[in-house]
C-alpha cells in the first residue's frame, strides 16, 4: 500500500470533535502513508474554541483536510438539551445526502484509495452512508469501554422487557461494570426523556454493524469492561487511548493573554496546593449553586483555580458562558477575601493546568476526556457529574475503580438541585488530602496510561491492529 485516506465524521459537539481529531493525528503520526479528511458539521454545541482549533490543526498538518458541511439548525434550546441524543441522530440522518455527496465529489475522485469511514457514536445513521458507498465503517466511541457495554446492554434488555428504565428500578447487573449499577446514575435518556431511550437502543444495535469500534480508553484502566466484550459477537474493539491534546491546540489565540495570567498565578503557588474546578464544555451553574461553591471553597481553606461558567438562573438549559459580572454573582466580599489564594477564570487551558505541579486535585463533571486528562497527569478527581453519561462515569471511577473521590454522584442538576457548601467543602478537603489512597492509585494509573500509548503498550498495539485492518481494506485481491 502506498497511500490511504480515512474520512472522519465527528459528532457536532466539542468533546467529540477534539478527541476524533486527536485520534486522527495519532494515526498520521504513526503511519505516514495515511491522510485524513474531516467532515465538519457544526451545531449550537460548538463552543468558542472550535474554529481556532480547526485552523491550528490544519495549519500544522498538511495531511489533514477539513470539509465544512451545512450547519445543523438550532433547535429550541430546551428540546435540544432534553433529548440531545435524539436530536443529533435525526440531524445526522438528514445529513446523509450531504455526507455522501462530499465523499463522492471530494474524496473518491482523488488517486488515494479510501480505507474507511470513521463515524462518531452519535452519527449512527451515517454508518448506512458508508455501507451505501461500499466503504468499511468504523465507530469512534468517545466515551469509555464500560459505557460502550451499557450501549450494548440496552438492546439486549429491550428485547426482553421492551420498556425504558424507571427511576425506581433496583440496581442493574451490566456486564461491563464491576458492581451492580443503581438507576440513579443512569443517563437521563434511559428514562425515555423525549424518546431518546429508543434512539439509544437503535444506537446499541447499529454499533454492531460496523467493521470495528475505536474506543478512547486503554486496557489497563478498564480490563473488566473490555473483557466483558469477549464472546459478545461484536466487531473488533480497538482501545487507542488516552487521546489527549497535549499541545493545547484547542485553545484559541483570543484566550492567550488570559491563559498567561493563569500560568503566572500557578507558578507562584506551592506544589500540590491548588484545587482546580472545571465542568467541561457544557457545564455551567446558576447563581445559587455558584454561591455554594464559593462558600465551600472558602471554608475548605485550600487554594483554588475555578473555571466559573454561568447559565441563566431561570434557564438551566442554556449553553454556559464565561461570567461577566462575578462581583454580583458570587457572595459579597468573596473575591476580595480569597485574593492571592484563589483565582477565577472562564474557559481554562485544562490540560496545561492539570500538568502544573501546583495543582493537587480536580473537581470535575467527569466528562470522559477530563477523566483521561486528569489520570494522565496523576491528579485525583472529586466527582461531581452533571449530565450526559457523567454520573455513570463517576460511579465507575469512584465505586468500580477507586480512582476518584465522591463529591455527589447522583446530583439532579437538571431538576435544579443545589449541592451545598458543606458537601463541597468536605469533598475538597478529602481529595486534597496528600496521603489518600485514591491519590496513590491515580499516580499508578498515570504511569500505566503513558505506557499504554508508547511502543509495545496496549493502545499502541491496538492502533497497529487497526492500521493493519485499514490496509487490508484496500489491498488488491491476491
Ligand atoms: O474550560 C475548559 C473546559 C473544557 N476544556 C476541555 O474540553 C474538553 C471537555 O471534554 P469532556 O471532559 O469529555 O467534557 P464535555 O465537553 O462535557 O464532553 C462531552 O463528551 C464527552 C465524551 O463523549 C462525554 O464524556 C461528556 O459527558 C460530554 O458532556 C476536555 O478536553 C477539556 O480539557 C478546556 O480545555 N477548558
Amino acid at each position: 500500500m502506498e497511500r490511504a485516506e480515512v474520512v472522519f465524521i465527528p459528532a457536532p459537539a466539542m468533546g467529540h470533535l477534539f478527541s476524533a481529531i486527536e485520534f486522527g493525528k495519532r494515526l498520521l503520526d504513526r503511519d505516514d502513508r495515511f491522510s485524513i479528511t474531516v467532515l465538519v458539521i457544526k451545531s449550537p454545541l460548538h463552543g468558542p474554541s472550535l474554529d481556532g482549533y480547526i485552523q491550528s490543526v490544519a495549519a500544522s498538518n498538511s495531511r489533514v483536510k477539513f470539509i465544512h458541511l451545512p450547519h445543523i439548525d438550532n433547535p429550541p434550546e430546551e428540546i435540544f438539551l432534553k433529548s440531545a441524543e435524539k436530536y443529533l441522530t435525526e440531524a445526522m440522518a438528514s445529513h446523509k445526502a450531504h455526507v455522501k455527496e462530499a465523499i463522492i465529489n471530494d474524496v473518491l475522485p482523488t488517486s488515494v484509495p479510501l480505507a474507511g469511514i470513521v463515524v462518531d457514536m452519535f452519527c449512527c445513521p451515517l454508518i448506512d452512508a458508508a455501507h451505501e458507498l461500499g466503504v468499511p465503517s468504523y465507530l469512534f466511541f468517545t466515551c469509555n469501554a464500560a459505557f460502550l457495554g451499557f450501549a450494548f446492554y440496552l438492546p439486549k434488555r429491550h428485547d426482553q422487557v421492551s420498556v425504558e428504565f424507571s427511576e425506581s428500578d433496583p440496581e442493574s447487573i451490566i456486564p461491563s461494570y464491576v458492581n451492580p449499577v443503581p438507576s440513579s446514575v443512569f443517563p437521563s435518556f434511559a428514562f425515555n426523556k423525549e424518546g431518546s431511550y429508543i434512539t439509544m437502543v437503535y444506537h446499541g444495535r447499529k454499533y454492531k454493524e460496523t467493521n470495528g469500534i475505536i474506543v478512547n480508553t486503554f486496557y489497563e484502566l478498564e480490563p473488566h469492561a473490555i473483557n466483558s466484550f469477549l464472546n459478545e459477537g461484536m466487531p473488533p474493539v480497538y482501545t487507542v487511548g488516552p487521546l489527549i491534546d497535549l499541545k493545547g491546540q484547542k485553545h484559541s489565540d483570543a484566550n492567550q493573554e488570559k491563559h498567561e495570567k493563569i500560568r503566572t498565578w500557578l507558578d507562584e503557588q506551592p506544589p500540590s496546593s491548588v484545587v482546580f474546578l472545571c465542568f467541561g464544555s457544557g457545564g455551567g451553574f446558576g447563581q445559587p449553586q455558584l454561591k455554594e461553591i464559593a462558600l465551600g471553597l472558602e471554608r475548605s481553606g485550600h487554594r483554588f483555580l475555578w473555571s466559573v461558567r454561568c447559565v441563566s438562573p431561570d434557564d438551566k438549559f442554556s449553553t454556559p458562558s464565561d461570567c461577566q459580572n462575578l462581583e454580583e454573582v458570587l457572595p459579597p466580599g468573596f473575591l476580595e477575601r480569597t485574593r492571592g489564594t484563589g483565582m477565577t477564570c472562564g474557559w481554562a487551558p485544562q490540560v496545561e493546568v492539570l500538568a502544573h505541579k501546583a495543582v493537587g486535585a480536580f473537581v470535575s463533571h467527569c466528562g470522559w476526556n477530563s477523566i483521561l486528562e486528569s489520570l494522565w497527569h496523576g491528579v485525583p478527581i472529586a466527582a461531581w457529574p452533571i449530565y450526559a453519561e457523567q454520573k455513570i462515569n463517576a460511579f465507575q471511577m469512584v465505586r468500580d475503580l477507586g480512582l476518584a473521590v465522591e463529591l455527589k454522584l447522583d446530583c439532579r442538576y437538571r431538576d435544579g438541585e443545589v449541592v451545598t457548601a458543606e458537601v463541597i467543602e468536605k469533598a475538597v478537603k478529602c481529595v486534597m488530602d496528600g496521603e489518600n489512597e485514591v491519590r496513590k492509585r491515580v499516580k499508578e494509573m498515570s504511569e500505566k496510561s503513558r505506557k499504554a500509548v508508547t511502543n509495545g503498550g496496549s493502545s499502541f498495539d491496538s492502533l497497529g491492529r487497526l492500521i493493519g485492518a485499514l490496509c487490508n481494506n484496500i489491498a488488491p485481491p491476491e
